[in-house]
């Protein structure tokens, strides 16, 4: 028997499908207006500030009941879209597929940007420095294991301005060909992902040897080569690289994130929440750090993080990493990173852009291999 009632109400949805892909159109119009002055102009099609400007006004005019991470996703991906009608966007990454990097890249850039995968995070920067990608995404620091040095080392190094961030929470699984944990003889690893791990192998996996690997979706590759070995990746790299799921969320605290940064050439526009990440060192002297923070507490300036790490091309002298909120464009932020850089022997703006939140993180749902809130 036919429902009319059913019917009636997919009537209304096909009517107002029509509508949204008729408007979504006209948007597209815009877009391309827009990529043709931005042509002329020699301006970069990915404008990071105006894409948050564009998600956050949504999300706070939203009535419900579509929920507020869903509006981000469908935003991403015409934002991608948009993006790919001007010029399609580049992004290059630490491979190969499937990385959390990759995962990070996916969830600010959607599906249809150009992703191309680098063997090490030197020509990540190398591929974005040399012109060959319009953007990066890097990680920078893990909640567990701190900050990751080699991308420190190249912030220093390369002329590359930090231009975005996002958080996404990290599930390592224990995936192999094996049947069972008993026949694992061999472990494939990052460096930071055993470290994360580290309780839940010494009780579940103590007799294996452990190996290595430059990135998660490289130990997934190696232990789709042996059926007695495992990996610890991710849900997406054991589907890519034909591995079944042994163990899932094998990290010893749940909560685990790590936070990449989108590494671009060029300055973004301030929103009204930005944060700001500057490199300095100081002088070999008493209270010379306390006097380049000071100047940030003088300002009212939050400071999110600072870490220090050996400056490599002046053995025994430190670099300090430092995130503040606000943006290098706003007069109080510009006046205190004015003083102080008046206090340090060495200082780099390393780039102002839109603030993500720690505490809603990316999450990549195991069960239905999507992005969730
Ligand atoms: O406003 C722009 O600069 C655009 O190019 C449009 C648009 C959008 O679709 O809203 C697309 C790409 C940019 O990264 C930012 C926004």
């Amino acid at each position: 028997m036919r429902d009319h009632s059913l019917e009636k109400l997919r009537r209304g949805i096909d009517a107002l499908d029509q509508e949204i892909l008729d408007r979504l159109n006209r948007r597209m119009r815009l877009v391309e207006q827009i990529g043709r002055i931005k042509a002329e102009k020699g301006l970069d099609t990915f404008d990071p500030g105006r894409e948050e400007a564009v998600c956050r006004r949504l999300v706070e005019a939203n009535p419900g009941p579509l929920p507020a991470e869903s509006v981000r996703a469908i935003y991403r991906e015409i934002l991608a879209a948009s993006r790919k009608l001007q010029q399609p966007l580049k992004v290059t990454f630490l491979g190969p597929e499937w990385t959390y990097s990759h995962l990070a890249a996916l969830s600010v850039f959607g599906h249809t940007a150009r992703y191309v995968p680098q063997a090490a995070l030197v020509d990540v920067f190398d591929s974005l420095c040399k012109g060959l990608s319009h953007v990066a995404v890097v990680p920078i620091e893990n909640s567990l294991e701190g900050g990751i040095g080699q991308t420190m080392d190249l912030l220093y190094e390369r002329p590359v301005r930090v231009v975005g961030e996002c958080y996404l929470e990290v599930a390592h699984c224990l995936c192999s060909r094996a049947a069972d944990f008993g026949s694992i003889g061999k472990l494939y690893a990052h460096p930071h992902a055993l470290g994360q791990c580290r309780k839940w192998i010494s009780e579940h996996l103590r007799h294996a040897e452990i190996f290595e690997c430059a990135s998660t979706a490289k130990a997934a590759r190696e232990a789709a080569a042996d059926p007695a070995s495992a990996a610890l990746c991710n849900v997406k790299a054991a589907e890519h690289y034909g591995l079944s799921v042994l163990a899932e969320r094998v990290e010893d605290h749940p909560g685990n994130t790590t936070r990449f940064i989108v590494l671009g050439l060029k300055e973004n526009t301030p929103t009204g929440d930005d944060k700001t990440s500057i490199l300095f060192a100081v002088a070999d002297k008493p209270g010379a750090l306390y006097q380049v923070l000071d100047v940030f507490t003088l300002h009212g300036l939050n400071m999110t993080r600072i870490e220090s790490r050996p400056n490599r091309l002046h053995p025994w002298q430190y670099l300090f990493f430092a995130d503040i909120g606000g943006h290098e464009k706003d007069k109080h932020v510009e006046d205190a990173l004015k003083e102080a850089a008046s206090r340090t022997t060495f200082f780099k703006v390393l780039g102002s852009y839109p603030r993500a939140n720690p505490r809603n993180p990316i999450r990549f749902d195991l069960e239905r291999s999507r992005f969730g809130g």
